[in-house]
C-alpha cells in the first residue's frame, strides 16, 4: 500500500472510531438479522430510529474561574420492555451517531438476556483525564439536573461506562434525589445502578462484565472441548471491564500475553501477572511503562498470537486491516461495536468465531437490574446468589444464540440481533400500536 493511501485508511480509521459510522453499521447488522425472521413492518421501522434524543447543552465553571460549555446526550432508544435501561459515558469521541449506536445495542441486549429493561445511553463530550475530581463531580451534576425529568427510576437508570464509575453513579443518584420531593428517598436510589456497595450498590456490579465475559468463555470453551488452563489471551481495555475480565481469568489458568490501552501496548509470551499489572494501572493510570513487558506497536499487539482476544475498550477497533492481521481462534467483545462490517467479513474468512457484544458484555446490565430490584424491595443479595443467577441467564443467553445460529446457519452476532427483535417483535405482535 503507498504512503498516501496507508494515511488516508489511517485518518478514515480515526474518523470511523469517532463514531461518525458507528450506527450505521449498528442498522448493517441489525438488517441483516431480519433477513432471518418474520417482523412486522411497524416493528422494523420503529426499532430502525431511536424513541427519543436529548442533547443538553451546559456551563461549568473550572477550578481556575472559567466557564466551560459541555454537550451531553441521552439517546432513548426503545421501552417496549421495560424502563430505558443504559450506561453513561465520559469520553472526548462521544457523538451524537455513537450514543445512537450503544443505545440501540442496549435495547437488543436486554431482550437477548430476557433482562426486563429496554435501551438507553448518554454520554458527555469531555476528556475526563484532564479535569479534576472536583470539576467532574460538577460536570455529573449539572449534567443530571439538565437531564431533569427525562430519567427517573421507574423511565430511565442510567449506569456507569466508559469513563465513569460508582463515585459518578453516586453524584448523578444524590443530585436527583436533592431535585426531586421524594417520600422514600432510599427507594429512589435505584435511579441509577453501579453505585458503591455504601450508596446501595450490588455487591458482584463492579466485576458483573468481566465476569459475563468469562461465563460467555467458558460457554463456547464447553462447547468447543477447549481448555482454558493454559489457554493465552489478548485483552485491549484495561479498565472495568478488562481488568475484571483478567483477574477472573488468571484464576481459570489463563495466560494473558499482551495488553493494549490508551496509554499504549506492551506484551510478554511468558505471561503477565494480572494482580500487578492491576496496581500499576491504578498508581499510574495505564498500562505504559509495566516492567517485566516489552513495549509493542498496536499493529504488533493485533497481531500477537493467541487463542482468545477481548477487545474490551472502544467501538470500531477491528477493522479489515487489523483483522487480517489478527491470529487467534476466537474474539469476545467486552466492548460495545469493536468490530466494523469490514472486519468481521474477513474473520468470518478466516475462521476466526466472534461471541458479539450484546451476548459477551451482558453481565452488567443483568447484575444492574439485581441492583435495581434489590433497591426496590430494600433487599441485600449476597455474592454467591448473585453470581448464580448471573451465570444461569448468561448460559441460558448463550444456548439460544447458537441454537439460533445453528438453525438457521448464521454466525453469533446475527443470531443474537435475530433472538432479540424477535422477542420485541412479539411483544408488539400483541400490543399493537397506540392509538
Ligand atoms: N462498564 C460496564 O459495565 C460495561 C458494560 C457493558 C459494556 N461495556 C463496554 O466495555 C467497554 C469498556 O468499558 P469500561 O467500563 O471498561 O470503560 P473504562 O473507562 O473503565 O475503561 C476503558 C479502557 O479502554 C481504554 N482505551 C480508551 N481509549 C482507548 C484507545 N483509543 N485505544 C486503546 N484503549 C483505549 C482505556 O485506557 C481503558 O483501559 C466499552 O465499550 C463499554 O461500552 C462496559
Amino acid at each position: 500500500m503507498s504512503k498516501k493511501a496507508s494515511s488516508e485508511k489511517q485518518a478514515s480509521r480515526n474518523s470511523q472510531t469517532q463514531g461518525t459510522d458507528f450506527f450505521d453499521t449498528h442498522i448493517a447488522q441489525y438488517e441483516r438479522a431480519l433477513q432471518h425472521i418474520d417482523v412486522l413492518p411497524h416493528v422494523r421501522l420503529i426499532l430502525g430510529q431511536p424513541k427519543n434524543e436529548i442533547i443538553v447543552n451546559f456551563p461549568v465553571k473550572l477550578d481556575n474561574g472559567e466557564y466551560q460549555l459541555f454537550t451531553g446526550y441521552r439517546i432513548q432508544h426503545n421501552n417496549i420492555m421495560g424502563p430505558y435501561k443504559g450506561g453513561i459515558r465520559f469520553h472526548h469521541d462521544v457523538t451524537l451517531n455513537e450514543v445512537k449506536a450503544l443505545a440501540a445495542i442496549m435495547t437488543y441486549k436486554c431482550a437477548l438476556l430476557e433482562v426486563p429493561f429496554g435501551g438507553a445511553k448518554g454520554g458527555v463530550a469531555l476528556n475526563v483525564h484532564k479535569f479534576s475530581r472536583s470539576e467532574v463531580e460538577k460536570i455529573t451534576r449539572r449534567f443530571t439536573h439538565d437531564l431533569g425529568n427525562n430519567i427517573g427510576p421507574e423511565y430511565d437508570i442510567p449506569a456507569p461506562d466508559v469513563g465513569t464509575n460508582s463515585q459518578v453513579m453516586v453524584w448523578m443518584m444524590d443530585t436527583y434525589m436533592n431535585m426531586h420531593n421524594l417520600s422514600d428517598k432510599n427507594a429512589q436510589r435505584r435511579i441509577v445502578t453501579g453505585k458503591s456497595l455504601t450508596s446501595g450498590g450490588s455487591r458482584g456490579r463492579e466485576k458483573a462484565t468481566g465476569q459475563g465475559v468469562v461465563y460467555s468463555i467458558q460457554e463456547w470453551a464447553d462447547e468447543n472441548n477447549f481448555r482454558l488452563d493454559g489457554a493465552t489471551y489478548t485483552l485491549q481495555g484495561f479498565g472495568n471491564v478488562g481488568s475484571h475480565a483478567a483477574a477472573i481469568l488468571s484464576k481459570l489458568g489463563a495466560s494473558l500475553v499482551a495488553v493494549m490501552d490508551h496509554t499504549g501496548s506492551i506484551a510478554n509470551e511468558e505471561g503477565i501477572n494480572v494482580r500487578k499489572l492491576t496496581e500499576h494501572v491504578k498508581a499510574t493510570g495505564g498500562v505504559r511503562g509495566y516492567t517485566s513487558c516489552n513495549d509493542v506497536t498496536a499493529d504488533e499487539f493485533w497481531a500477537m498470537k493467541c487463542d482468545i482476544c477481548i477487545p474490551a475498550a472502544l467501538e470500531l477497533q477491528i477493522d479489515e486491516r487489523v483483522a487480517s492481521m489478527m491470529n487467534c481462534r476466537l474474539i469476545v467483545e467486552g466492548a460495545n461495536g469493536p468490530t466494523t462490517l469490514d472486519g468481521e467479513r474477513v474473520l468470518i474468512e478466516k475462521g476466526i468465531e466472534v461471541i458479539p457484544d450484546l451476548m459477551a458484555n451482558a453481565g452488567g446490565v443483568v447484575v444492574s437490574y439485581f441492583e435495581w430490584v434489590q433497591n426496590k424491595r430494600s433487599e441485600s443479595w449476597q455474592l454467591q446468589e448473585i453470581d448464580e443467577r448471573l451465570h444461569f441467564m448468561m448460559r441460558r443467553a448463550y444456548h439460544d444464540m447458537r441454537a439460533f445460529a445453528r438453525e438457521h446457519n448464521t454466525d453469533n452476532r446475527t443470531a443474537a440481533y435475530a433472538v432479540a427483535v424477535g422477542r420485541i417483535n412479539s411483544v408488539y405482535g400483541e400490543r399493537g400500536i397506540f392509538p
